[in-house]
């Protein structure tokens, strides 16, 4: 393992900010620390990095404990949320910058500068005012810097957040691509899911200063450790349910879980999508009343009501979700979705199936 992480603490005075912590990254693996805000995956990285030193436990890199290597000889690579570039330096002097710091001659800089900023998909930019470049533009000079004096380790703290959705999504496109391509070894914070799922190997999520599960992202999505990480994963609620061959049984109908699957007692987490309105023709499902109904970009949300929900042992609500996604929360009330063309109103009486692809299955 390149990083390894041993029962580290951190406290603030007698705030326990990271509590008891193991974690690993492999050579080139990209790691992403998931969690709700305040939940202490800044302080976890900045421990990494060498900006705060753990109470307890160890840091180590390939072996060798960190505690006495300063924040600029563990040679790795930072990038911030806001990047943090020098406003007075061009783009090409921010690049350099670690370079130059190594020692690295002048022509060795530019060479190495122009193959870092093509990298980012800016060539051509050295000369530019950073300054005068967009969000998106700064957070690619920003990788750029930190990539260019090859870090053993690169740490990401929240490095889209502060950009615009679409513009978000397409740079974590990017930087997963650029992550594969030059092997780098990366750790990453996020609070952002989709962030997380699109550029990590592994997914750890945090809450509270602990970890609450560390798997390949479709495993956490899919099987959550716990319920907790289930509502942070954007369950909204949570049914007591069965497994038997793969397919799950519950009082909101049957679905296909996958044959590894443990038979026996489980509970079903349910996300907005979890429930759909079913088609012409097709079989089955729960009767249910449409209370709301909200369009969203490619469906439409609807609230609904279904009849001896509470006695089916539903747990939805928002007690301990950390930022669930949906709109569950009144009693006896679940999300569903419906097609945009043919949504149902409020009044309606409606038959949901469920969707495989919006539920996640937990231990009983
Ligand atoms: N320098 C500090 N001094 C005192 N308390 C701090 C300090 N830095 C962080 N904390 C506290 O430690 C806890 C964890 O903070 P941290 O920034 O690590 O969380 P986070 O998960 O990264 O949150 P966010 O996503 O909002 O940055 C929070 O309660 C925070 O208020």
């Amino acid at each position: 393992m390149a990083l390894q992480v041993n029962g580290v603490t951190v406290r603030y005075g007698g705030l326990t900010a990271v509590s008891g912590v193991d974690l690993s990254v492999a050579d080139g693996e990209v790691l992403a620390l998931l969690g709700p805000s305040g939940c202490g995956k800044s302080t976890l990285l900045r421990a990494v990095a060498g900006l705060e030193r753990p109470d307890e436990g160890e840091i180590r890199w390939d072996g060798r404990d960190l505690a006495d290597v300063p924040v600029h000889r563990r040679e790795f690579g930072l990038v911030f949320q806001d990047g943090q570039l020098f406003p007075h330096r061009d783009v090409a002097g921010n690049v350099a910058f670690g370079l130059r710091m190594r020692g690295v001659e002048r022509g060795g800089q530019a060479d190495r500068v122009a193959e870092l900023l093509e990298l980012v998909g800016l060539a051509g930019y050295e000369r530019r005012r950073v300054t005068e470049l967009s969000g998106g533009e700064q957070q690619r000079v920003a990788l750029a810097r930190a990539l260019a004096p090859h870090p053993r380790l690169l740490l990401l703290d929240e490095p889209l957040s502060a950009l615009d959705r679409a513009l978000r999504d397409q740079l974590a496109v990017d930087l997963a691509d650029l992550l594969r391509r030059t092997g780098t070894t990366a750790l990453l914070v996020t609070h952002d899911h989709d962030e997380a799922f699109t550029l990590a190997d592994r997914v750890a999520v945090m809450s509270a200063g602990r970890l609450l599960q560390v798997g390949r992202p479709a495993e956490v999505w899919r099987r959550p450790a716990t319920e907790r990480v289930a509502r942070f994963l954007g369950c909204t609620a949570v049914v007591p349910a069965r497994v038997a061959n793969g397919v799950v049984t519950s009082a909101l109908g049957d679905a296909a879980v996958g044959a590894d699957a443990p038979d026996g007692p489980a509970r079903l987490g349910l996300r907005a999508t979890a429930l759909r309105v079913a088609g012409e023709g097709e079989s089955g499902g729960i009767t249910a009343e449409v209370v709301q109904r909200v369009h969203r970009r490619e469906h439409v949300r609807l609230l609904v009501r279904v009849p001896g929900v509470a006695a089916a042992g539903i747990e939805n609500g928002a007690d301990g979700a950390d930022g669930a996604a949906g709109t569950a929360g009144a009693v006896g009330t679940l999300d569903a979705t419906a097609p945009v063309g043919s949504a149902p109103s409020p009044g309606d009486e409606v038959r949901l199936v469920l969707d495989p692809d919006g539920l996640a299955l937990l231990p009983a």
